[in-house]
């Protein structure tokens, strides 16, 4: 087992976000993370990457108990997110926000940036030109590819489909796909569960806090539960 999140709860001041959550990731997988607003899917991949602290519970990643290890040894560990929001940094070129990625690894660049723009030639079109000019859908893809840059062992994705029209929507869900394939296991938190499920091995339906049902993702499409909460009874 790559990831193993056990019995976490995390806090916001008083409010608990994450009541008593566990959840695994196999080397290989790709697992999502679906429900409604509020239920805890951003918080938890926060709490993974080390931006959240946890109340209780642990964290183990690689055989390693990282519950309370920062978030850059995380990254430096092989946990790699791309944030909800994107963060783009607009004053900086596409490809200086590609390195900002890997601004901790010592070793030669070269191949991973070239691996990026060979996943995304839209971005080395436009390697010289600023971040903050490129499209929405643009910007997530300098996202995916700066956290690839830290050649991470599981990408966190969270929303990587938000706010892109229906042609890049398919576009990132490939491209997910082909990450995987290239070795890269992936967590996905995604409002848009239909493409999600159809791409993941396994999901968890997180509700307030807690995962209140995991299956193969192409069973949790044929759930009727799930097909009427999340997937708009179609
Ligand atoms: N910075 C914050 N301060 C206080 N409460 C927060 C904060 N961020 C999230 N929460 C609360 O924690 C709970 C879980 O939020 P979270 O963003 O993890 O949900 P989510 O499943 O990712 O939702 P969405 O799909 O809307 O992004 C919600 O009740 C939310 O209001």
């Amino acid at each position: 087992m790559l990831l193993e999140v056990k019995d976490i709860h995390v806090h916001y001041g008083k409010i608990a976000a994450i009541k008593g959550l566990s959840l695994q990731v196999n080397e290989g997988e790709i697992v999502s993370l679906i429900g409604a607003n509020g239920a805890g899917k951003t918080t938890t991949l926060k709490t993974i990457s080390g931006l959240r602290p946890l109340s209780s519970g642990s964290i183990v990643f690689n055989g390693q108990d990282i519950s309370k290890t920062p978030g850059h040894k995380r990254v430096q560990l092989g946990i790699g997110q791309s944030p909800e929001g994107r963060g783009v940094f607009p004053g900086m070129t596409v490809q200086e926000n590609l390195l900002m990625g890997a601004y901790m690894r010592k070793d030669d660049l070269s191949a991973d940036l070239e691996e990026v723009y060979g996943l995304f030639p839209r971005l080395a079109e436009r390697k010289n030109q600023f971040g903050g000019t490129m499209s929405g859908g643009e910007q997530q893809m300098i996202a995916i590819g700066r956290a690839l840059m830290t050649k991470p062992k599981v990408l966190l994705l969270d929303e990587p489909s938000m706010g892109l029209a229906p042609m890049l929507i398919a576009q990132i869900f490939e491209i997910i796909k082909e990450i995987n394939k290239r070795g890269t296991t992936v967590l996905l938190v995604e409002q848009n569960a239909q493409q999600a499920l159809k791409l993941s091995d396994r999901a968890y339906v997180l509700e307030t806090g807690r995962v209140v049902k995991s299956a193969p993702g192409l069973d949790l499409l044929d759930d009727p539960q799930v097909r009427a909460a999340y997937l708009g009874g179609h």
